[in-house]
């Protein structure tokens, strides 16, 4: 007996020394590979990142990627292997090859979880390969033109109002509040209320409507890690899904029940309201017949997962560069009140989209803001066509490869935007047409090509008419100009904690 146990464990033993051997010379031999053999192996980038996905997994763990992607690419120059598998672009020129629009244009990998999506009829940020985008793109792309948008102006200036209300509310206490919540609660009762049909109603009951908001950005955590590690994303399809899903009380999980719920009555009980769900109800298949409504859920849910933080994320990085540069601060006051004292904006309600957009210098602001600090600080990738492609001269990348630019790292690019882009200088935007005209062809905010945003003309609203109003009717004072706010990037480059007090201006 004790020498049958004896030999077990002598077995076992050896095993697992034989087995670490084994394995040892494995990765050794792997990583020997991706370092000298690989198709990519010219490229160069940190030793790690070069044999194992994990280097990436980190960075964008540590909630910083946006300034780890700047270092590397000023250490090893405009295109890095940060991945074994994927390449980074930091020259500007890149853009136009990797996300430009056409048939041809590079797939998504497949890299988000899909729970709740039906991949017959995805919507279009779910879609990978590039026909079936374009197919649902085309489907849904009149809802969010910038005419169908502005039918809705009059339910976001509802909303514009009920934060005016709080702000006022919060003048009147006269002491430090969280001004990045109240933007928060702002952006998700717009969305909710234009893609769900009613608001979340967070500024009203001032709370975050069952945990959505908080859902959504702890649901980050999964897409990040999946960016790196997609095969994992087929957990998420395959039988084991049921156990994956997120409970539906809360977060995510609640606002694809609330999403089956609303539309599903939507289509049984027709409203006249003018929002964006009934404009993507009845947006049409090419052949015109009506879209599927599962597209239509999932582009309910997908608008508020995009929608709601990135633009409240816009706002709260103007207002703080706003706050850290007076001069630019008192330059955009003037030309608002000058707009009014002149006639061209309304005195008793929230000014009209077409009138603030003829507002040079607050474009300006808009521009720069987006361009300083983007809300989306990790890259959306690509995959390469199997025939490999030249993304930039003399740099073949073979076909397969995952290849991205970062929106922080091309935002501070000085061939683009000169040598000053450590600095907020709306200027730049305003002095030379054929340096405008660059810069906004290479615009990288909202994405570009295919799949650029396609919320982008709300997002534009929303952030005009938003900070016009805040600059008007406040002036804002930060309890600590130089920790003006917690600045974390997820997905998308969060800014919280921003503590200020606000006074109602006499105008
Ligand atoms: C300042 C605010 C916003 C920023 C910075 C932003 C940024 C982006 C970026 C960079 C992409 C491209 C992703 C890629 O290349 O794969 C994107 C796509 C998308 N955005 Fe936005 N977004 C904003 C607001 C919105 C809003 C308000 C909505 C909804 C109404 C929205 C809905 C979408 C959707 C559905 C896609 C997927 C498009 C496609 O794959 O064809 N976004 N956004």
């Amino acid at each position: 007996m004790a020498a049958s146990l004896e030999g077990t464990i002598f077995l076992a033993h050896h095993l697992l020394r034989y087995g670490i051997i084994y394995f040892g010379i494995y990765l050794l031999g792997k990583s020997s590979y991706r370092i000298l053999l690989h198709p990519l192996a010219r490229y160069p980038g940190p030793v790690l990142a070069r044999i194992s996905p994990f280097w990436r997994t980190h960075a964008q763990y540590s909630k910083r990627a946006h300034l780890i992607y700047q270092d590397l690419h000023q250490t090893y120059g405009p295109v890095v292997r940060d991945g074994p598998n994927s390449l980074s672009f930091s020259d500007y020129h890149a853009i136009k090859v990797i996300y430009g629009r056409g048939k041809d244009s590079f797939s998504r990998p497949n890299t988000f979880p899909t729970i709740g999506i039906n991949s017959e009829h995805p919507p279009i940020f779910f879609a990978v390969d590039a026909q079936t985008h374009q197919s649902a793109r085309r489907k849904v792309g009149g809802a969010y033109t910038m005419t169908t948008i502005l039918t809705m102006e009059d339910q976001i200036d509802k909303i514009v109002q009920q934060l005016e209300d709080r702000l006022d509310e919060e003048a009147a206490n006269e002491s430090y509040f969280d001004f990045s919540k109240w933007i928060n609660y702002f952006t998700v009762d717009i969305i909710s209320d234009l893609a769900f049909g009613e608001s979340f109603g967070c500024l009203r009951t001032c709370i975050d409507a069952n945990g959505i908001i908080s859902g959504l950005q702890g649901g980050h955590v999964f897409a990040i890690i999946l960016s790196v590690v997609p095969s994992l994303g087929t957990l998420f399809s395959g039988p084991l899904s049921k156990y994956l899903k997120p409970p539906d009380n809360q977060g995510i999980g609640l606002a694809l029940k609330v999403a089956a719920n609303i539309v599903s009555e939507r289509y049984k009980q027709p409203s006249e309201k003018k929002d964006l769900l009934n404009a993507i109800i009845s947006s049409k298949d090419p052949d015109r017949s009506p879209i599927h409504r599962d597209q239509v859920r999932g582009e309910v849910v997908a608008a508020l997962v995009a929608g709601g933080d990135t633009t409240a994320m816009s706002i709260l990085g103007c207002v703080g560069f706003l706050l850290r540069n007076p001069g630019v601060f008192s330059k955009l006051r003037e030309e608002i009140d000058t707009a009014y004292s002149e006639g061209h904006l309304p005195q008793d309600q929230v000014p009209r989209y077409a009138d603030l957009a003829k507002l040079p210098y607050l474009t300006a602001v808009i521009n720069e803001t987006l361009r300083f600090s983007p809300s989306v600080g990790a890259a959306f990738t690509r995959r390469t066509p199997e025939q490999g492609v030249e993304i930039l001269p003399g740099y073949y990348v073979p076909g397969g490869t995952e290849v991205g630019v970062n929106n922080w790292v091309i935002g501070r690019s000085a061939d683009l935007y000169g040598k000053d882009v450590e600095k907020f200088r709306p200027e730049r935007w305003l002095e030379d047409d054929a340096k405008t005209k660059l810069m906004k062809d290479y615009e990288f905010a909202f994405g570009h090509g295919a799949r650029i945003c396609i919320g982008r003309n709300l997002a534009f609203v929303e952030l005009f008419k938003t900070i016009a109003e805040l600059v008007r009717r406040y002036d804002i004072i930060p309890r600590d100009l130089n920790r003006l706010w917690t600045e974390e990037l997820k997905l998308f480059l969060y800014k919280s904690d921003m503590m200020v007090t606000v006074k109602r201006r006499h105008i």
